[in-house]
């Protein structure tokens, strides 16, 4: 409770060392854990083995940063560098629960990002160094974990289906088999006592689900499927009530001392029994460091703000008082923290872990051990398979997803039907037009569908970029799965709405090229959706770029302006444009250049419809083209999805 005294530590510690005797002797689990040859678990000071799987215990790893100073570029002004830490020393000892404090803009999450080497931009100096060796980007995905603040799951899945989909991406087949996977998961559901909703869906905003904190314990979840060494937490606590972030931090509390899990925690106001989890502190203000080390104990933080003249009440919570304290003016902290004590002992651990570093380099040790041990992530197949396993499966049962992919492709459909109901049986003056223009409707309809993607996919934006943050799969793996989702339900969807118009309008060329050219068009469709989606900032932004894209299509596509009357300027545009094949080619292949003159060309002769809006080349030239442009898309996509990031690292 907050009123509660928090004098001496609350793990019977006193201090930094004093704690080590309540520690869980990781050398020894992991000595266990080799003896036993199978995955052991201490829970309660009993050996626990799961699923008689065999994985190694690891040891956590220590980390430490030396004179870490990062800047970038002010917002306001992108020609000033603004520092955002100032010469950062800090160590994180194995298998400790660290809180990250300050006040609001201290750079809190600037320093866990830098740490887990998230940051994609700004100058970065000083050292980073994670167990023996440097904190290289490749180092960290290999044994450390990132929770972000934020859950980013997939509502549809129940709890045990997002650990196990986690679980499949996350774990190389090589190194964990099905069951290994799913003893992790048990496991996993256990700590976390997920138990009680383990079938529940996560849920959203719009459909009930699992309660707030039980999604902050899935969100763990998903980070521990790797058994991570080093696991980094953004205000895991925020937004959850005393008793839930109580509860939450216990469990991440024994995680630490049981699986040997070294945690670095931002937290803002913890109550006092979830702030008791924690044994370390580093407080930054203004991007500099005003205290680190112990959290409790003789030595510890308590002891060092009452040296500064800041007397913490005991019927206090310490985390607020700590906080209070910080926002405090009067007291140069990062000066006073320089002179004392505990800057000299932060510093010798500081040296101690870099020495170490250095020691394993002398002795010729420069191939990453971390990285010899990483255990194999699934390949590219592997990736998207699961991917469509648990994310098409569900999509294709969700009536939402169905009814915006099918409907407006169905509907459109009737309406040419009832519209030009036998139009092409015959080959009239009036016919020829009405079907020429049937058939330039019947392309722009499923280009102008495609903006039923956008709002899906500018949803699983976040759920992307922590999944690719993650090592989940390639970029490609992605855009892969998604073709495959939005073509297979595209597939069964053109053929209906092709087969509608074909028989109700009396087409009379190949049934196979009109369907081709309609599927190949909304393919195309839907990759101007993707990559209007990796440039625009939100949904509102994509919902302006693309329908300006489309219409400038309609434009130029040769019913509105015949090809031979574009002007110069514009004659590179229209051999871009995919609804301009798609119509050509079902025109092509409905009138097939037989049709009898009608049309009153510029020198005087009466031309079929084709040659009046100087339709170019074959039907399957046309198709060619729809297809070799599907391609263009999507490539555009994937650069576009890799090169726009907007998140604000
Ligand atoms: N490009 C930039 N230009 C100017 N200031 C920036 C820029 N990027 C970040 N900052 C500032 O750097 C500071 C550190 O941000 P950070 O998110 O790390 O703080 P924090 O301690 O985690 O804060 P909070 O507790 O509010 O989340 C903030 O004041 C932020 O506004």
């Amino acid at each position: 409770m907050d009123g509660e005294k928090i004098r001496a530590s609350p793990r019977g510690g006193t201090g930094d060392g004093g704690d080590a005797a309540t520690r869980v002797d990781v050398d020894a689990l992991e000595r266990a854990a080799l003896v036993a040859g199978g995955w052991t678990a201490r829970v309660d000071g009993a050996r626990r083995e799961v699923g008689g799987t065999v994985t190694r215990a690891k040891a956590p790893l220590a980390m430490a940063v030396r004179g870490l100073t990062y800047e970038v570029r002010a917002r306001d002004d992108a020609t000033k560098m603004v520092r955002l830490l100032d010469d950062v020393s800090a160590a994180f000892p194995p298998g400790r629960v660290c809180a990250l404090m300050g006040p609001s803009g201290a750079g809190k999450t600037t320093l866990l990002d830098v740490m887990s080497g998230r940051k994609t931009r700004g100058c970065l100096t000083g050292q980073i160094v994670v167990g023996a060796e440097p904190a290289t980007k490749a180092a960290l995905k290999t044994c450390a974990a990132y929770v972000e603040q934020f859950d980013t799951l997939l509502p549809s899945l129940t709890v045990r289906e997002t650990l196990m989909y986690q679980a499949e991406l996350k774990r190389g087949a090589g190194e964990s088999d099905m069951r290994e996977r799913e003893a992790i998961v048990e496991k996993l559901i256990d700590d976390l006592r997920l138990s009680s909703c383990v079938d529940v869906i996560v849920g959203s905003a719009l459909s009930r689900g699992i309660s707030g904190g039980q999604a902050k314990r899935v969100n763990i979840g998903i980070s521990l499927v790797t058994r991570p060494r080093v696991l980094f937490l953004d205000e895991p606590t925020s937004g959850l009530d005393s008793q839930t972030s109580y509860e939450l931090m216990r469990v991440i509390r024994k995680f630490c001392d049981i699986d040997g899990v070294t945690v670095i925690a931002t937290i803002h106001s913890p109550s006092s029994e979830a702030f008791r989890q924690f044994d370390r502190l580093l407080m930054l203000k203004s991007g500099k460091v005003t205290y680190a080390g112990p959290l409790f104990g003789e030595e510890g933080a308590e002891a060092y703000f009452y040296t500064l003249g800041y007397y913490f009440d005991p019927n206090d919570n310490f985390a607020d008082f700590l906080i209070s304290t910080a926002a405090s003016n009067e007291t140069d902290f990062a000066r006073e923290f320089k002179a004392s004590f505990h800057h000299k002992r932060n510093r010798d651990e500081v040296r101690k872990y870099i020495r170490e570093v250095i020691a394993r380099k002398d002795a010729g040790k420069t191939r990453s051990q971390l990285l010899a041990d990483a255990p194999k992530r699934p390949g590219f197949l592997s990736a998207v398979w699961t991917l469509l396993k648990y994310r098409t499966t569900r999509n294709y049962r969700d009536v939402q997803f169905l009814g915006a992919r099918c409907g407006g492709h169905l509907i459109f459909a009737a309406v040419l039907a009832t519209m030009y109901y036998d139009e092409g049986k015959t080959m009239t003056l009036e016919s020829q037009i009405n079907v020429s223009s049937m058939l330039f409707m019947n392309n722009v309809l499923p280009a102008l569908a495609a903006g039923a993607y956008l709002p899906s996919i500018l949803m699983e934006r976040p759920l992307l970029y922590r999944e690719l943050d993650d090592g989940c799969y390639p970029l490609l793996a992605y855009v892969a799965y998604k073709v495959i989702e939005e073509a297979t339900a595209a597939f069964f969807v053109s053929l209906l709405a092709t087969s509608i118009v074909y028989t109700t309008v009396g087409l009379r060329g190949n049934f196979l090229v009109d369907w081709l050219a309609y599927f190949g068009v909304q393919q195309c469709g839907a990759g101007v959706a993707y990559v209007c989606a990796a440039i625009a900032r939100d949904v509102d932004a994509a919902n302006a770029i693309l329908p300006i894209y489309n219409v400038l299509q309609i434009l130029f596509s040769g019913l509105l302006l015949h090809n031979d009357d574009v002007p110069k300027g514009w004659s590179w545009w229209p051999p871009t444009l995919f609804v301009r094949y798609g119509w050509q080619a079902q025109v092509v292949n409905h009138f097939k250049r037989s049709e009898p003159p009608a049309f009153l060309s510029d020198d005087g002769s009466l031309v079929g419809v084709i040659d009046y809006y100087g339709i170019q080349g074959t039907a399957r030239a046309n198709l060619a083209f729809i297809y070799a442009l599907w391609f263009a898309w999507l490539f555009l996509a994937a650069i576009a999805t890799a090169a726009v990031r907007h998140q604000n690292r």
